[in-house]
């Protein structure tokens, strides 16, 4: 939704555009480049140099996918890139300006609220639980790849678990008298309780396990290729890109979503 340009003169008109509906849409078609991101990773062994401080052996101590991603978003910042509000930098300290023109992208968040980040729980959670989960061991030395590959997926699990900021605020906006007084006293619970949605949470897991049945199996033409072939060998497998959903991905999109509701009233 980001990409249309507003008319100026009548702000409120933004928000029409923008329903439960079309941030669902857009979550959904997010997932098709998770899965595919966490492919093209699988497609590298661990290769553990990537993410050895030591490796590099130069005095800030980074390992080189922390050099990779400093230095690729001081490049896409000066692309523009984190003008637009759905992405958030992991290394925002002293990022260079935009080269580019500003572009009228849309602002429905509400601006206190909108710096609500989890971008150090990603970071963490992807090297230290997911991407031992999906990788086969060894080394082949394609350390630049593997860098880009881990940059891309981040990008896109930070850019999903963020959008609980944009999903949080239509929530708030459809049915504030319902938010306004767990909000006034700071309830976590009952925020909680009033973003979540039991059946979108399952249908959304279920559909990403689809997904990477879909997605991840090697396609022939010999075999019927159908997502209940039990011979399907996966690139990825599914139960990681389930899990992943399951563990991390939403409850980080809710914790997101509260954190959001929590200073909406600021
Ligand atoms: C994102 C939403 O809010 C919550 C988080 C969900 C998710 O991360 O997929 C799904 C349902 C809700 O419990 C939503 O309602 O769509």
């Amino acid at each position: 939704f980001c990409n249309c340009r507003a008319p100026l003169s009548d702000p409120d008109s933004l928000l029409d555009d923008i329903t439960l509906d079309t941030l669902r849409d857009s979550l959904t078609r997010q997932e098709d480049s998770i899965v595919f991101s966490l492919i093209e990773r699988a497609k590298y062994p661990y290769n553990a140099p990537t993410y050895d401080p030591s490796y590099l052996g130069d005095s800030l101590n980074r390992s080189l996918v922390e050099v990779f991603v400093r230095e690729t978003e001081a490049v896409q910042a000066k692309a523009g890139r984190y003008q637009n509000p759905e992405e958030l930098p992991f290394f925002p300290q002293g990022l260079p300006l935009s080269l580019v023109p500003p572009y009228n992208f849309s602002q429905i968040l509400y601006p206190v609220a909108a710096s609500v980040n989890v971008s150090r729980t990603i970071w963490d959670m992807y090297f230290n639980d997911l991407l031992p989960s999906f990788t086969s061991e060894g080394d082949d030395g394609n350390y630049g790849q593997t860098s880009a590959s881990d940059l891309v997926c981040l990008q896109l699990l930070s850019r999903r678990i963020h959008y609980g900021r944009f999903v949080a605020e239509v929530k708030f906006r459809d049915a504030p008298n319902d938010y306004t007084p767990a909000i006034r006293v700071q309830d976590k619970d009952t925020l909680t309780q009033l973003v979540t949605s039991a059946s979108v949470e399952e249908m959304v897991q279920k559909r990403v396990k689809k997904k990477a049945m879909v997605f991840a199996q090697n396609v022939t033409l010999e075999s019927k290729c159908g997502v209940n072939d039990t011979e399907a060998v996966y690139k990825v497998d599914p139960m990681v890109a389930y899990q992943l959903y399951k563990d991390w991905v939403i409850p980080l999109t809710k914790v997101v979503e509260i954190e959001y509701l929590l200073r909406r009233l600021d």
